[in-house]
């Protein structure tokens, strides 16, 4: 290896390149939300190219730590030098050191290539309370301070590196801020996290006259979450990607804070562990449905579906009374059948539901599906001749709603099962509307059925399946509701296939 470094080589200014390229030099969580794997998510996030140095190994999860494994230093060299002989670092960001050799080590290098930004986060004890630097490092850590243009220890570290009990409050925290800056020579980033309150400030401490002023306090809303794993880490290693496109500590804190204040707000549709569990990096490249939204798009999607329908034989009979005797009766029977799979998913819906009002939503509409069914038989079927066997687009469509509700998806569930509510109350609505329109004539064959057409509870409770499906698909997944898509387009697809079936099969 040489020993020359390529910052030594090419001492260019980084500031304002628009990737930066930062290294987290920390310990590694095969849970994947703090050290070096939230450092690389978090530079990813905020626009930098990530490169990563392990010092130590943790065993760890949401709820604890159960194991550190320090490789020897002569490694750490190793990977460090094997990144600043041939990459430019335009900042670093330091996480996890271990022990006193680690700190020795990480010193080293610092002092060799100086890198133009270096974020030092004194990790100590985790989240969980677990510790992560021996104690007998703790001084070695307060050496390593200076090298560093900005240090953010959480309440604990800050009073751990002055040898102070704990703030339990802000002007405390800010005073031990100030404190430990003076001594440093460098930026503090005194963090509320700790603290209670509604609000959850965070602020820029130097007493050189570096900043605008000696404190720089930035505020945010605090997020009422459990999931605070990894947000210091996350939080160092943003602001030291920001910091090479500012080269302003106070511009790059008022970018990373909101960021991650979002990232702890959606931190819930991760659902990664039992315990206090990751941030969500990446929630600002996630769209995010508003309400509505999916049930437009919905629509516009069976639009064309939609137009297939008012071209068929069987709507332009049963609208002029064409329509053959033989094709309603058939019609009828298959409907009657129908009835009685779409009662069965319905309850299915019903069984996945995530709230008791859906839950009894499915169910009564289940039973409503069977009434129906049953008034078929009682008062349209009896004196037809009409075939009783199962035709093969209602076997199909019926197969489809079972698929879908053994898919165990609410929420693809719920776009298969919609098209029978929305289409029909469409169609329905429409051939009404014409009915009423002609003059409402008790000579037209159909007359009862077109009348029975206009009813406001069914459409209420299509309003109701359509929202219903609108919430299951803004807590859906990218995947589940790009299956939804698929299950709501076939069902369209079968509800022409259904009006079409007598003109077939009758
Ligand atoms: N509940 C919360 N809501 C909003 N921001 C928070 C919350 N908890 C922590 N933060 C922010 O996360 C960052 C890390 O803070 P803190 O929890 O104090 O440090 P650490 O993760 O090192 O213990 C800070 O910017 C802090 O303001
Ligand atoms: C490898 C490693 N580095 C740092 C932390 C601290 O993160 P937090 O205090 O947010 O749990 C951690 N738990 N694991």
């Amino acid at each position: 290896m040489t020993s020359t470094s390529y910052s030594t080589v090419y001492p260019l200014a980084s500031r304002g390149r628009r990737i930066p390229r930062v290294l987290s030099i920390a310990g590694s969580d095969p849970s994947g939300g703090a050290g070096i794997q939230a450092d690389l998510k978090s530079i990813a996030a905020n626009g930098g190219y990530g490169m990563a140095a392990v010092t130590a190994l943790t065993a760890q999860n949401t709820r604890g730590v159960t194991g550190v494994h320090v490789p020897p230093v002569e490694f750490l060299r190793q990977q460090l030098e094997a990144i600043s002989d041939d990459i430019a670092v335009d900042a670093v960001k330091i996480g996890m050191l271990g022990d006193t050799a680690v700190i020795d080590e990480v010193r080293r290098w610092l002092e060799k290539v100086r890198p133009a930004v270096v974020v030092l986060d004194p990790v100590m004890v985790a989240t969980s309370g677990d510790r992560l630097l021996r104690e007998s490092a703790e001084t070695a850590l307060r050496t390593l301070l200076p090298l560093a243009d900005l240090i953010t220890p959480n309440l604990p570290e800050l009073a751990m590196l002055l040898g102070e009990p704990e703030a339990s409050d802000w002007a405390t925290a800010l005073d031990q801020g100030k404190r430990l800056a003076a001594e440093c020579g460098n930026t503090v980033l005194v963090k509320g996290g700790h603290l209670p309150g509604t609000e959850c400030p965070d602020a820029l401490v130097n007493t050189t006259g570096l900043l605008r002023q000696d404190v720089v306090e930035v505020t945010g809303a605090r997020v009422h979450t459990r999931n605070s794993h990894g947000t210091g880490c996350s939080l160092s290693a943003a602001m030291a990607t920001a910091q090479v496109r500012h080269g302003d500590w106070e511009a790059s804190l008022q970018e990373v804070k909101p960021w991650l204040q979002q990232a702890l707000a959606t931190s819930g549709s991760l659902e990664v562990g039992a315990g206090n569990g990751p941030v969500n990096h990446f929630h600002h490249q996630e769209h995010v449905l508003t309400p509505g939204e999916y049930a437009a798009q919905l629509w516009r999607d069976a639009s064309p579906e939609l137009q297939a329908i008012y071209g068929l034989d069987f709507i332009r009979g049963l609208q002029s009374g064409d329509l053959p005797e033989r094709e309603f009766a058939y019609y009828l029977a298959q409907d009657a059948l129908y009835l009685n799979g779409y009662s069965r998913v319905l309850a299915r819906a019903g069984a996945l539901a995530p709230t008791e009002a859906e839950q009894l939503f499915w169910a009564r509409g289940s039973q409503q599906c069977l009434e129906v069914e049953s008034e078929l038989h009682r008062n349209w079927l009896a004196g037809r001749n009409a075939e009783a066997a199962t035709g093969p687009v209602t076997k199909s469509y019926v197969d489809h709603l079972l698929a879908a509700s053994a898919s165990g998806s609410y929420a693809v569930l719920l776009a298969a099962i919609l098209p029978c509510y929305w289409l029909y109350a469409e169609v329905g609505q429409q051939l009404h509307g014409a009915y009423v329109e002609a003059g409402a004539s008790l000579e037209h064959p159909y007359a009862d059925w077109l009348r029975a057409y206009a009813d406001e509870d069914f459409a209420a409770a299509t309003r109701q399946a359509i929202d219903f499906t609108d919430a299951a698909a803004r807590a859906a997944s990218p995947a589940e509701r790009a299956a939804m898509g698929e299950a709501f387009a076939w069902s369209c697809r079968y509800e022409t296939a259904f009006f079409d079936a007598p003109r077939l099969h009758a």
